[in-house]
């Protein structure tokens, strides 16, 4: 018997850093495409799907260049990376059969589309996976907080935290060993326990919007799926 979604539409984020796989920077071809079989399993069981992606893995390593520089400069350029990792994210689903468009908050209408909401909705309601590209558009953001404004903007279900960590821990487990996974947390314990995890603005925003997350780690074997399946995965930061 297949799976029942708990979610129709989902706001996946990816962080950027994810594409490396094992590598030092950039996109490593066989974790893109474990990612991206892992979308087409839910897009598989009739899920919306909607992308948003970051931009570490191509702009930290450009961090060096960067200093110095104006930091509405640096950010319009992480904004770019954000747009090449979404013009490989498209490819890897179109390799897998998944209909995939990219939308960019900034306009480079020879590479992508501009984001238009009614547009990303009827690609959504039609079984596309949206990507959005860009962050937000605006420097001084970040791209988790520009998938709490398209998860809320696309009406979606649940925003889904894909990242390097299975969830959200007391402290970072990268720097303390001690640190233990919460289940579930609620967005006000993880803003005024300043978890690291997500930055301020958008826990705040998904906690006026009502929007859920789930923390999860994108490298274990079917995570996703058990994600929008409803199963007990990751972390849940609700309202
Ligand atoms: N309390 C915490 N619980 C879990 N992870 C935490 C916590 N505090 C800090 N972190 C760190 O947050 C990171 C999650 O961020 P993520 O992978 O989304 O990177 P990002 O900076 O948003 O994305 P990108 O690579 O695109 O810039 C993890 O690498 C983890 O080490
Ligand atoms: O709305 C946004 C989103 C992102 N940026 C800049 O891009 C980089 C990469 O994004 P991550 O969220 O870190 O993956 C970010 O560091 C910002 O410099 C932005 O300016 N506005």
């Amino acid at each position: 018997m297949s799976t029942q979604p708990k979610y129709q539409r989902v706001l996946l984020k990816l962080s950027g850093e994810s594409l490396m796989g094992p590598d030092a920077f950039g996109i490593n071809r066989d974790t893109i495409m474990q990612i991206v079989g892992q979308v087409k399993e839910v897009v598989d069981m009739g899920v919306e799907v909607a992308v948003v992606i970051g931009g570490g893995n191509i702009f930290r390593g450009m961090a060096q260049s960067a200093k110095g520089m104006e930091r509405a400069t640096a950010d319009y350029m992480g904004m770019m990376a954000t747009v090449m990792n979404a013009l490989a994210l498209k490819e890897a689903f179109e390799t897998v059969g998944v209909k995939a468009r990219v939308q960019s908050a900034l306009s480079m209408q020879q590479v992508a589309e501009t984001y238009a909401r009614p547009k990303a909705i009827q690609y959504l309601e039609e079984g596309k996976v949206v990507i959005f590209a860009a962050g937000t558009g605006n420097p001084f953001f970040t791209t988790d907080t520009a998938a709490a404004l398209r998860g809320a903007e696309m009406n979606c279900d649940i925003m889904l935290k894909a990242t390097n960590v299975d969830g959200v821990y007391t402290a970072d487990p990268k720097k303390d060993a001690a640190a233990t996974r919460y289940q579930t947390i609620t967005f006000d314990e993880a803003i005024s326990r300043n978890l690291k995890v997500m930055d301020a603005t958008a826990f705040a925003l998904c906690r006026e919007q009502k929007l859920n997350i789930v923390v999860f780690g994108i490298f274990k074997e079917g995570a996703l799926k058990r994600v929008v399946a409803g199963e007990d995965e990751g972390t849940l930061v609700h309202v």
